[in-house]
């Protein structure tokens, strides 16, 4: 009987908000939101066996060991995932806030020796243990705020030696924290110093000895390229792109991001799973994503934080382009661990709905990671990956921001962030004299 019982129960979820299937969504299918209201949900290990409404509650018998979780009659949707983040870093780069005010831009100050490459000096430095401690603080902000799988890059190594010990860094992660993390090649991030005068030559070391080295040792699914002016142009990155494809490394591209180049269209010609950022994406390159199946992973975030201009989602969505949402979490252009803030400012800067947002930030960012037949929405045989918010409904967590409304979160099926409920009676005897 115990055998056949489930390990938990979510019971008395007000409103349940989720995609389905397993492949990203674009166009009307964006907008595609299951609502099933008095809903509850069962797991056994680790995976979701019932979704059902509460007349058919009666049916399920919890045994001795069932944890039940009541919802409190709150909104419940899939754990988020967080498409596209640099997570594996030392040192942060407040400094360069006030260079920003003064009107530096972001590539001005890269050209400096700045930026990125400021975060190459001390991710040089950093040892394993630290990057891991470093990134561990980060997955549980992440966590806290509703994230249960992120994608994380390498690229602030730029040798062998540093770009190995940052994936190496990744694979610790997601051997110890809740969240999975699911790991980024980008020793094309940009072009080292000591390069500098001869790019050919680090080419040559990303193609010749990285690759086949990250690839043997299978420490990324991934390889990414920031193909921007002064960094990677088109063609280079294209070399690089179809170099790691060669060895199993899937594509993907920080593409148009702040000098339109052509990305989008490249991303759709290598065959990409997905370009990122494009802010400067032509009307050609969206129509090549549209027609090649291309996931367009938008960084609204990074767009407020640089004040550049923002992405054209409703383009994008309209064309049927599949529109995934991420942090782009970095220490320079996007300082944030919280995707709710991102689906915020995509709610209202990309004029997307709250249900294309929804798809944004589980079913099209779980696909932009290949993950999609696992996590990414709430149905029977996914990972129980749920959050239960403090709201009563799917617009409320756009309409109340710059808060943090996660209640509670499960990943694969066990509770790893509860946070402490007011009481009602609390509530009520607010005010009242001691
Ligand atoms: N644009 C390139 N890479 C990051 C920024 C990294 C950094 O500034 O450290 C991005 O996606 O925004
Ligand atoms: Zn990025």
């Amino acid at each position: 009987m115990t055998g056949n019982s489930p390990d938990l129960l979510i019971k008395n979820i007000g409103v349940l908000a989720t995609p389905v299937g397993n492949c990203a969504a674009g166009g009307d299918g964006q907008s595609d939101i299951q609502f099933i209201e008095n809903a509850f949900i069962t797991v056994k290990d680790g995976v979701i066996t019932v979704v059902g409404s509460a007349e058919n509650l009666a049916h399920i018998i919890p045994g001795e060991k069932t944890v039940v979780i009541d919802a409190g009659g709150k909104l419940v949707t899939p754990g988020l995932v967080d498409s596209h983040t640099h997570l594996v870093f030392s040192g942060w780069r407040q400094k360069e806030l006030s260079l920003k005010l003064k009107g530096m831009k972001y590539l001005e100050i890269l050209k400096m020796g700045g930026g990125i490459l400021n975060t190459v000096r001390n991710t040089r430095k950093a040892s394993l243990d630290e990057l891991v401690a470093n990134g561990m603080k980060s997955l549980d902000r992440m966590l806290e705020h509703g994230t249960t799988t992120c994608e994380a890059k390498s690229g602030y190594g730029l040798n062998l030696e540093d770009e190995l010990k940052s994936l190496m860094a990744i694979k610790e992660m997601d051997r110890y924290h809740p969240v999975d993390v699911v790991p980024t090649f980008m020793g094309a991030h940009a072009v080292p110093e000591e390069y500098r005068e001869n790019k050919k030559e680090y080419l040559r070391l990303v193609v010749e000895e990285m690759i086949p080295r990250v690839a043997r040792d299978k420490l990324a699914e991934f390889c990414d390229v920031f193909c921007e002016e002064g960094v990677f142009d088109i063609e280079e990155s294209r070399y690089i792109l179809e170099c790691g494809r060669a060895h199993g490394l899937v594509p993907k591209l920080h593409a148009d991001e702040i000098t339109p180049m052509g990305g989008a269209r490249l991303a759709a010609e290598v065959g990409a799973l997905s370009a990122e950022h494009l802010i400067y994406a032509t009307d050609d390159g969206i129509r090549a994503m549209a027609e090649a199946g291309t996931i367009a992973v938008l960084l609204p975030g990074t767009s407020f934080y640089l004040g550049e201009s923002f992405a054209r989602a409703r383009t994008m969505i309209e064309a049927g382009v599949p529109v995934a949402l991420a942090t782009d979490f970095n220490p320079g252009s996007s300082p944030t661990e919280s995707l709710q803030l991102v689906m915020n400012i995509a709610c209202l800067k990309y004029r997307m709905t709250p249900e294309e947002v929804l798809t944004a930030v589980t079913l099209n960012a779980a696909a932009a990671i290949n993950r999609a037949s696992i996590t990414g929405t709430i149905e029977v045989g996914k990972l129980a990956d749920i959050v239960i918010w403090d709201a009563p409904d799917l617009d409320f967590i756009f309409y109340h921001y710059g808060v943090n409304l996660v209640r509670t979160v499960i990943k694969k099926g066990r509770v790893v962030v509860q946070k402490q409920e007011r009481q009602e009676d609390q509530n009520a005897a607010f005010g009242v004299p001691h």
